[in-house]
């Protein structure tokens, strides 16, 4: 992850994308975002349209490297994109560092100083801070190591400490990259409670994610595959747009299932070797034949559906 700022070489172009007007429900408006960095080649972001309203959670998933805590930075006003229009409550992102927090991962603490140190330092600096990071603290269990130098922490210590300067911030937006990355199951449940609580004080939080727990908790997937927005839905109802899977033992004749399976790709896994069923092709037709089974789709066949058949569909 590399998203540091590059004020000085991007530039904000509205052109075709303009927010003419602003919804008063809507947090969040992005239109046709896009964002390239100096010899990135074809570009990050290739024309965001997103819409974010008040009170909803938003999970943003896709491979790595597609452009998540990319989009993430520019809707926090941390990036600026290079083209398209994004406002936060009707303003432009940087006007709207009051009303929300952001966590970026590995980039909020300071190695040299305590977890005590940095948290202190956190709640003088953000005008909405509350003071409550003692408590967040506690609940994520960091409070025995908030004497300790941050830069001899755990990777999931630093996540902990990230969450309590982040989270005990009282504003309506918290925008949170992987905020569950690193973080052990017990730790990831407690960041829930937290994250409920926000959400039933009203709070709309976007965050990133690669897990199917983040995914099921959200309002809202939306998922990101080069460069572009492929799907946009709650997760179950992305799970119910997958179709049914193909799976393939050693007995079966891969050329004829070939012709079975969308886009004639498999994926190979711990779970075998997987296609999904073609659109005019039935289930129990495909049954029939010798080494060739019909499965229900798990999360990894959604991020395979969303990420590669989907998005190779629509370019
Ligand atoms: N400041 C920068 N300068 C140049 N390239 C950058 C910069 N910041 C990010 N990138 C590039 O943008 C692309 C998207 O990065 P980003 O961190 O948004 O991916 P991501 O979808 O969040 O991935 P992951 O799931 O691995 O966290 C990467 O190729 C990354 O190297």
């Amino acid at each position: 992850m590399n998203v540091t700022d590059d004020r000085t070489t991007a530039a904000t172009d509205a052109g075709d994308h303009e927010i003419d007007r602003t919804d008063s429900e809507a947090v969040i408006e992005a239109r046709g975002v896009t964002k390239r960095f100096d010899g990135d080649g074809g570009g990050v972001l290739s024309g965001i349209d997103l819409d974010v309203r008040n009170g909803e959670t938003t999970v943003l998933m896709g491979p790595n490297g597609v452009g998540k805590t990319v989009l993430l930075a520019c809707l926090a006003g941390g990036l600026h994109p290079s083209a398209g229009e994004i406002r936060v409550f009707g303003k432009q992102p940087s006007f709207a560092g009051a009303q929300l927090s952001f966590m970026l991962q590995n980039a909020l603490a300071i190695p040299e100083l305590s977890g005590r140190e940095n948290l202190e330092y956190y709640a003088d600096l953000h005008p909405a801070a509350t003071g409550e990071w003692r408590a967040i603290a506690e609940r994520l269990d960091l409070a025995d190591d908030l004497d300790r130098k941050v830069r001899d922490y755990s990777s999931g210590m630093v996540r902990k400490l990230e969450l309590a300067a982040t989270l005990s911030v009282d504003v309506p937006l918290y925008l949170l990259d992987e905020p569950t990355a690193a973080l052990d199951l017990t730790t990831v449940d407690r960041f829930h409670a937290l994250l409920e609580e926000r959400a039933d004080d009203g709070a709309t939080v976007v965050m990133t994610s690669h897990t199917p727990r983040d995914a099921r908790a959200a309002d809202r997937v939306v998922f990101v595959a080069d460069g572009r927005i492929v799907a946009d839905d709650g997760s179950e109802a992305l799970l119910d747009g997958v179709p049914p899977i193909v799976r393939t033992t050693a007995r079966a004749d891969i050329e004829k299932v070939r012709e079975l399976v969308r886009t004639g790709r498999f994926f190979e896994g711990d779970a075998g070797r997987r296609g999904f069923l073609g659109p005019d092709v039935e289930a129990e037709r495909a049954a029939a034949d010798d080494g060739i089974h019909i499965e229900e789709p798990s999360w990894t066949d959604l991020f395979n559906y969303y990420a590669h058949v989907v998005s190779d569909e629509r370019t």
